[in-house]
């Protein structure tokens, strides 16, 4: 585990302060502050182009802001050098993506390994708790199966073992139903937040779906690279159970 030099105040899990980021002359994130608490899940929404991305990509330190500062776990991510930022995104995070990003030569184990493998834990027990998460949720028997023998459903339900296999504190979904029919979204929804739930983790959730965003407690709104609205969903419906 990486160590963050911490800040004096008690912090949340994750927070922005102020945060902006642009490509040449577009503004992408204009100043935008949020948290997000350990163990929350968080939809952002907003139109094409409003920087959803853009801040889900500043929270999980894939990029980093031009100004303002990200903390997690109480230290800005900017403390870190670019090496100690992966580590922390292979060990602290885990990551599902719209087409689940599986290597489609290695079968759904090898995928679901791999971010153990990268921080250095051995073959044999990295594929051991790939087929142990895979058991849990459901998938035992399509383990030995490559991507591209799976559905998109099974694919994306395999995406979200290898982003679960490692323990993370806080799991980063862009647009993980986007590819998949309303039944399937459905189940990979339930899936993610269920799995999230047992495990503590957080969850940050971007998508253009508010159905998909019903599966969450908060709500973000982002409008031209700003928060427009950030408010609690009472009708949370997380109460899906593991198989
Ligand atoms: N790597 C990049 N290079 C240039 N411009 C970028 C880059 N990434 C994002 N942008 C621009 O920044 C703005 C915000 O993009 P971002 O992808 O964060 O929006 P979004 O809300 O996620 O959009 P969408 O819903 O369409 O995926 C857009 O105008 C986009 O074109």
């Amino acid at each position: 585990m990486i160590s963050i030099p911490t800040s004096p105040h008690s912090s949340p899990l994750l927070a922005t302060h102020d945060i902006t980021k642009s490509f040449g002359a577009v503004r992408a994130l204009a100043g935008i502050s949020v948290r997000v608490e350990q163990g929350e899940s968080v939809a952002i929404m907003g139109p094409s182009g409003s920087g959803k991305s853009t801040l889900l990509h500043c929270l999980s330190g894939v990029l980093v802001p031009d100004d303002g500062v990200v903390d997690f776990d109480g230290g800005p991510l900017s403390a870190l050098n670019d090496r100690q930022r992966s580590h922390l995104r292979l060990s602290e995070f885990g990551f599902v993506f719209q087409d689940g990003q599986l290597l489609p030569e290695l079968p759904a184990r090898e995928n679901v390994a791999l971010p153990l493998m990268l921080t250095g834990t051995s073959r044999r027990l990295a594929l051991a708790a790939a087929d142990d998460m895979l058991g849990r949720i459901g998938l035992g028997e399509l383990r030995g199966r490559r991507p591209g023998d799976m559905s998109g459903g099974q694919a994306q339900r395999v995406a979200i073992a290898r982003a679960m296999v490692g323990h993370p504190r806080v799991v980063f979904a862009d647009e993980p139903s986007g590819a998949l029919d309303q039944a399937s979204g459905h189940e990979v929804m339930q899936l993610l937040t269920t799995t999230c739930r047992i495990a503590g983790a957080a969850l940050v959730v971007v998508t253009h779906d508010i159905n998909v965003a019903r599966w969450c407690s908060r709500l973000i709104e982002i409008r031209d690279g700003i928060v427009h609205a950030d408010r609690r969903l009472s009708a949370a419906t997380t109460s899906g159970e593991l198989r």
